[in-house]
Formats: structure tokens, C-alpha cells, sequence
């Protein structure tokens, strides 16, 4: 599902921004594949993309780990065959940016080409 929110940029957060409210993060965590993303406790995103084998589990890890490079905005991934979970917060802040749903949006893209 591709959305805008993955056209945006990974705006860099500084220490001094607060924790989006869900009031704020409600109408990005909708623009992301809800099958795949939910926030928990309102501290940072989680997702799981499912995959054919551990090889393109891998592949995709390695996509999204140059992604974060990028951007300098780094998610946790843990790998295992067949699936990837992620966790996405701004650690800068303890809590959620609305640069993490921009990365989470450039994720499920770059999962597309995996489907
Ligand atoms: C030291 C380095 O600049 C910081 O850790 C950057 C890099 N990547 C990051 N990634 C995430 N998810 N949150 C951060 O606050 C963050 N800050």
C-alpha cells in the first residue's frame, strides 16, 4: 500500500520535541498497513511483515537497514524464517515522531515488492 506518508521526509527530531499524542499519531498509524502496524502503549510502533523463506526475510531486513542508514532513523528488527517484526520509536524522545510512520510507511513500499 503505497501513501503519501512514504513520499515525506524523515524530518530529524531533536531532544527537545515531545511524544506525538494519539490525538496527533491516529491519522498517520491509518495511513500505514493496518495489517501489518499497531502502537503499543502509545510509545513506539510494532509490525510484522510475513515473507516466502528467510532469504527474502533477510533481503527485505537489509532494504530497510540501508533505509535507516539513510535517514539516520533506525528501527529494531528481529529476523527469523519467514518473518520480520519490527519495532519503531524515536529513542531520542522515548516515544513516537511523526518520523517514525514516515519510515514505517517507506517499509511497507519497500514490502510490496516482496508480496
Ligand atoms: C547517536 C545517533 O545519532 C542517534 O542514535 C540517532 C540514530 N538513529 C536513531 N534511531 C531512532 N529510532 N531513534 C533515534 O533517536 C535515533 N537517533
Amino acid at each position: 500500500m503505497a501513501s503519501e506518508l512514504a513520499d515525506e521526509p524523515c524530518e530529524a527530531c531533536t531532544s527537545e520535541d515531545e511524544p506525538l499524542p494519539e490525538s496527533e499519531y491516529e491519522e498517520y498509524l491509518a495511513e500505514l498497513d493496518t495489517e501489518v502496524w499497531d502502537v503499543i502503549n502509545g510509545h513506539h510502533l510494532e509490525g510484522t511483515y510475513e515473507f516466502e523463506d528467510f532469504r527474502d526475510a533477510l533481503e527485505f531486513t537489509y532494504e530497510v537497514g540501508e533505509l535507516a542508514e539513510e535517514e539516520w532513523h533506525h528501527p529494531d528488527f528481529h529476523l527469523q524464517w519467514g518473518e520480520v517484526q519490527i519495532e519503531m520509536w524515536t529513542h531520542k524522545i522515548d516515544g513516537l515522531h511523526k518520523a517514525d510512520f514516515v519510515m514505517a510507511a517507506r517499509m511497507d513500499r519497500i514490502h510490496e515488492d516482496y508480496s
